[in-house]
């Protein structure tokens, strides 16, 4: 199904608009061929001000013209009560409630937090992987107290799992199951947020820690990656079977993340070492024309912020390198490189994805165009 182009835009709000991923999203949703920026919402420091005086802006591009004199909203449902979509930013000791009060108030709300990510009646969508789990949101509305016509949460992903599900889900659609990874990430400092790691800690350095990182990479993947089954055919929600998502139970994944932070601004790098199920498994040649071949249903339904080429897949041995390659495509997509045989498992590459872009705002944004084109919200 296309949108048609002579509809009007549709208003969109964003919750924690000031922060890393808001002004993100500020950047990308003001070229938006479908929406207009309608609401902005962040802390009790930023409510009330203009936002071109309550934010910090550090976007490479200049702040757009259209929000530099709306007034910055407390987060709550009524400011935003027209949006047809609420992307959400916002830091997540407060995103729970916040959007559980969005939800409730019959707003859909498209989130980077991590707060509903484990919810069982949530999606947690990487759109260039797993939009069809977006079918669980008739369950997520139906179970809801009191049930909601509109109402909705749909997550996306934490950013580096973002960054290697993307090449693990075109492996698995072509080569089959994967049994068993290894990922090592090299992680950009904005993934901490604005001001984020302190200088004397990162200048200079690299900290082999980031707080609950590497436990949300192997958790998430598994669900992403993973579909949705029945639960009991005998307790149907509405006319269907209440469901689960299966968290690739069927072929158990086993995952093994390390997570690093390292002095790069933008751009999250993942060294990583697959096992297929398969014997024998795929070569390297084939690994590589597999990624560069991969077309996710997002770029097939024609979502407009999806990148062209998913997976850029590079032979020069020293790239991708976050510098020189996290604004391809605006950092819709992500890049490949290194792709060669592995010792211990059967094939390792390097990824690296714009944590900023495409592991996060740019995601939310893809999840939401996808969502209109299936009329799950109305466009
Ligand atoms: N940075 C990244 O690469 C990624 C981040 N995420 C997730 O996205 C979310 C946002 O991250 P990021 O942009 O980096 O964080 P920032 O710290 O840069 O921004 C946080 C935002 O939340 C707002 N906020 C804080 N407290 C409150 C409150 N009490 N009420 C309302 N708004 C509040 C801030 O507003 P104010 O300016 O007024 O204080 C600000 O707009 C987080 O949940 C994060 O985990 C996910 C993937 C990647
Ligand atoms: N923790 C990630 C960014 C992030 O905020 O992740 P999450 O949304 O999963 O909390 C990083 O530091 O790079």
């Amino acid at each position: 199904m296309q949108r048609q182009s002579d509809r009007p835009p549709l208003k969109v709000g964003i919750l924690g608009a000031t922060g890393t991923v808001g002004q993100r999203f500020i950047t990308l949703l003001s070229v938006h061929p479908w929406f207009t920026i309608h609401a902005l919402g962040a802390s009790s420091r930023s409510i009330g001000k203009p936002y071109a005086t309550a934010v910090n802006w550090k976007q490479v591009t200049h702040m757009p013209s259209a929000v530099k004199d709306m007034v910055v909203q407390e987060c709550k449902p009524d400011a935003f009560a027209e949006c047809s979509v609420v992307f959400s930013g916002l830091d997540a000791d407060v995103a729970g409630e916040i959007e559980s009060a969005f939800r409730a108030a019959e707003l859909a709300v498209f989130s980077n937090a991590k707060n509903f990510r484990r919810d069982p009646h949530v999606p947690l969508v990487v759109p260039l992987v797993n939009p069809g789990h977006l079918s669980i949101l008739e369950q997520q509305k139906a179970l809801h107290s009191p049930p909601l016509k509109k109402g909705f949460i749909v997550t996306n992903a934490n950013c580096s799992t973002t960054a290697h599900v993307i090449p693990l889900a075109a492996l698995e659609k072509k080569f089959g199951p994967i049994d068993a990874l290894m990922v090592t990430t090299m992680q950009a400092i904005s993934g901490a947020g604005y001001p984020g790691v302190p200088s004397l800690d990162i200048i200079d350095n690299v900290v082999p820690y980031i707080s609950g990182e590497e436990e949300k990479i192997e958790w998430e993947t598994r669900k992403i990656l993973g579909g949705i089954s029945d639960v009991d055919p005998e307790q149907p929600v509405g006319d269907k079977a209440l469901q689960q998502f299966d968290m690739h139970a069927d072929t158990p994944l086993k995952i093994s993340a390390s997570c690093n932070r390292v002095p790069v601004t933008v751009g999250h790098m993942m060294n990583v070492s697959v096992q297929f199920s398969r014997r024998p498994p795929p070569s390297p040649q084939q690994v590589c024309e597999a990624l560069s071949s991969y077309r996710p249903d997002a770029q097939l339904q024609g979502c407009p912020s999806a990148p062209l080429q998913t997976i850029t897949v590079h032979e020069e041995p020293d790239r991708p390198q976050p510098r020189m390659d996290r604004a391809h495509q605006d950092g819709a997509g992500v890049s490949v490189g290194r792709v060669r045989q592995c010792p211990v498992f059967d094939i390792k590459f390097v990824v690296l994805a714009d944590n900023v872009s495409i592991g996060a705002a740019t995601s939310s944004i893809i999840n939401a165009e996808y969502a209109i084109l299936k009329g799950i919200v109305e466009g």
